[in-house]
């Protein structure tokens, strides 16, 4: 089992923003977590890297049980990409060596970086087509050429599970595209992915399960042409869409005028 979690509760105040959830994640499962502004998603991925704490249930990652192990271990195992983690980084440093930092879990080398890391730094850029801008400076990257090497600085550190928390957002159609074609590559590694996104066309073929998430509350979740019927799309956004497969990828039609299907 990859990932554990087992009725999982957090409270604030007076609101549940996660109420009693549970999931799983065998080995070779890749899930996207799906739900609307505010339904717990980031509060989810959280609890998976171990930032937040459930006010009750549990969570088990990669064998290790949270509140009985050295999260800094288990972190090393987990790759993560999300909105802040791209602020850190140092904008006129090569971009190589922003990658080769990504071996070491730091944010900016201080000492010579080996030369075998610099060596598969490069072998990754070249790898998402990245190889002739290895030795630009991270700030003179595109948004898209700067998500796609956040997601090779995550892979030189060989991670058994990659969480990403809307890594295409605000990408153009062409930057989008040529990301979410480095994710579906992934199926080429030894990693389990779990994706979080807004956009219902970003569960590429290596996505096999789908977990919905409603108000905090597990609203549906297992493979995904189960759950991405219209019936649940409707009870998860409010909105009657049709769904359409197309070479493994699902397409969302809205409904004019707000009519049910
Ligand atoms: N520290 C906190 N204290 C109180 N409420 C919080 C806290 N963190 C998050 N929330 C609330 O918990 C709910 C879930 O937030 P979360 O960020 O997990 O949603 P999300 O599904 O990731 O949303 P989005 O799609 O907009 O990013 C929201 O209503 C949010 O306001």
């Amino acid at each position: 089992m990859m990932i554990s979690l087992q009725h999982l509760t957090l409270r604030r105040e007076e609101s549940l923003i996660l109420d009693d959830v549970s999931l799983q994640v065998k080995e070779g499962e890749n899930w996207v977590i799906l739900g609307r502004n505010g339904s717990g998603k980031t509060t989810l991925l959280e609890m998976m890297t171990g930032y937040l704490f459930p006010s009750s249930g549990s969570v088990e990652v990669l064998g290790y049980k949270y509140g009985q192990c050295d999260l800094r271990e288990v972190r090393k195992e987990i790759g993560y990409i999300g909105p802040s983690l791209m602020e850190k980084l140092s904008l006129s440093d090569p971009v190589w060596e922003v990658v080769a930092t990504g071996a070491f879990a730091y944010l900016r080398f201080y000492q010579k970086i080996p030369e075998e890391v610099k060596a598969e730094a490069l072998r990754l850029l070249e790898d998402m087509n990245l190889g002739s801008l290895a030795f630009h400076s991270f700030g003179t990257l595109s948004q898209g050429e700067r998500k796609k090497a956040m997601l090779a600085r995550c892979l030189i550190a060989k991670p058994k599970l990659l969480i990403m928390d809307e890594p295409c957002a605000g990408l153009d159609l062409y930057e989008r595209e040529k990301m979410l074609d480095e994710i579906d590559k992934l199926k080429q590694r030894q990693v389990t992915v779990v994706y979080v996104t807004h956009h219902i066309e970003e569960i590429m073929p290596l996505f096999s399960h789908v977990a919905l998430i409603r108000d905090g509350k597990l609203a549906g979740s297992g493979p995904k042409a189960e759950v991405l019927s219209n019936e649940m799309i409707l009870a998860t956004y409010g909105i009657p869409a049709l769904v359409e497969w197309d070479s493994g990828r699902p397409w969302i039609k809205i409904r004019p005028g707000g009519k049910s299907i």
